[in-house]
Order: structure tokens, then C-alpha cells, then sequence
């Protein structure tokens, strides 16, 4: 089964848990919206999927293997690509130059701006030019220039306006759609709503509301504002 999946898995950072009892389950093609309140521990589960930080119980496995024991460069190897809070680019390259990072040739960097074509115009300009919304676009040209499985993307419209992260939101989806696993944290609920097929609600450090379809939150506010109270 090619699948990302977390079976009941927790992260602790310092003292104990920030999140426990974790199930998340993203297929090639997907996006699954991981949404919940600040400090709710979406950014630390990401961060133990990508090897960035260990969980400390149940199990991560990718296609039915367990990456568990694996580090981050190995899941890296395997597929997962992880955009991390922040415009994590290199401002003083061209944009050609940052998605060569991951692209490696010139026809990997052609190939990744078939689905860019904002940035074509922009391709030989130092990246630092660029406005915050085609900053982020280079972020995400270079993650699916590494031709990832499965993207793990960290609210990426943080310091963006949502009318700006609207345009970046298609591009989210067309990833998907070529057979891209997206496991998406971000704060405007609403928006990444609107582009997901499911979606989980975290709490408290606790899954509030379990993986089902995105629309069931979309449609319903107040089952949305149950769940972000975490009861
Ligand atoms: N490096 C760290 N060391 C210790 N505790 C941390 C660290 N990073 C985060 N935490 C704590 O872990 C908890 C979960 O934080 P996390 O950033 O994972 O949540 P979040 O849902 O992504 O929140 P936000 O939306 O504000 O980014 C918080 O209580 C936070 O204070």
C-alpha cells in the first residue's frame, strides 16, 4: 500500500508529551489538512515524521515500512520532503539557483517550472527580489523538484496575506494531483480546508477530531469550533 502512515504516535520535546495517539493516514495524491490551535504540537509531529526530531511512542511507516529507526536523511532519500516554518531559501541565489539545490540538472529545474509558471519570468533573479508570495512559490518549486512521495509543509503562508497564499494554494493542489502525498499544517483552517480531502483536528496535544473527510469541518463551524476547544 504506498502510504504515509503514523499509528498512534506521540512526540515529546523537554518534560513530556506535547502529542499523543496519533493516527494519520496521507495516500500518493492527496492532501490531508492537519489543523488545530497554536501550540496544539502540529509543527513537532511534523518535525518526527521527517526525522527532524524522534516520537517517543507508536510507529511512522512509508509503504508499509517502518522509518522509525530511520534518520532524516534516509526519509529524505525515500520521499519525504518537509517544508519547515519560515522562507527557508537562499535569498542571495536566483531562483534558478535554488531549485537547482534539489533539482540537480537543468532539465530537473524545466521539469519543476512546468508547474511554476509564475516563476519562469523570475528565473534568473536573486531570489531576495522576489515578493513573500513567489518567495514561498520557490520553497515549494524546490521541495517538488526533489520529486517527493510525500510532502510535509508547515504553514507556509505565515507573513503572507491569505489573498497572496490563495495563489499558492492551486500549487499545493496541482502537487497533489501529480501523485504527491500532502500532509499540510496551516493556520488559515478555512483555506486549507477548501483544497484538502481530509483533514484531522488537533487539541491540547491530543487529536480532537479524527482523520475523515475535509468537507464534514468545512460544512459545519461548529463542529470545527468544538474541536479546536479540544472537547
Ligand atoms: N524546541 C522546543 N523545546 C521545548 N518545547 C517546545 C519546543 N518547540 C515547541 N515546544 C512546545 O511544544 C508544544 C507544541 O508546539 P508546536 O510548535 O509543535 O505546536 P503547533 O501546533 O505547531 O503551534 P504553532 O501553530 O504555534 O506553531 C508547545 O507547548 C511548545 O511550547
Amino acid at each position: 500500500m504506498s502510504e504515509l502512515r503514523l499509528s498512534g504516535v506521540a512526540v515529546s520535546r523537554g518534560a513530556g508529551p506535547v502529542i499523543s495517539d496519533v493516527d494519520v493516514t496521507l495516500q500518493k495524491g492527496q492532501v490531508v489538512a492537519l489543523v488545530g490551535p497554536n501550540g496544539a504540537g502540529k509543527t513537532s509531529l511534523l518535525e518526527s515524521v521527517s526525522g527532524v526530531i524522534p516520537h517517543s511512542r507508536g510507529d511512522i511507516s512509508i509503504d508499509g515500512d517502518s522509518i522509525a529507526k530511520w534518520s532524516r536523511v534516509q526519509r529524505s532519500r525515500a520521499g519525504i520532503a518537509h517544508i519547515e516554518q519560515g522562507r527557508a531559501i537562499f535569498p542571495s541565489l536566483t531562483v534558478r539557483e535554488n531549485i537547482m539545490l534539489t533539482a540537480k540538472s537543468e532539465a530537473g529545474v524545466q521539469e519543476a517550472l512546468a508547474s511554476f509558471p509564475e516563476l519562469e519570468k523570475r528565473i534568473d533573479s536573486q531570489t531576495v527580489l522576489l515578493s513573500g508570495g513567489e518567495q514561498q512559490m520557490v520553497v515549494l518549486a524546490r521541495a517538488f523538484a526533489s520529486k517527493p512521495k510525500y510532502l510535509l509543509i508547515d504553514e507556509m503562508s505565515l507573513g503572507l496575506a491569505p489573498v497572496v497564499f490563495m495563489r499558492i494554494l492551486p500549487v499545493i493542489q496541482k502537487i497533489a494531483e501529480s501523485g504527491v502525498g500532502v500532509l499540510l499544517v496551516e493556520q488559515f483552517t478555512h483555506l486549507a480546508l477548501g483544497i484538502a480531502d481530509e483533514a484531522l483536528v488537533v487539541s491540547g496535544g491530543r487529536v480532537s477530531h479524527p482523520q475523515g473527510p475535509a468537507s464534514d469541518l468545512e460544512k459545519d463551524p461548529e463542529l470545527l469550533r468544538t474541536a479546536y476547544l479540544g472537547s
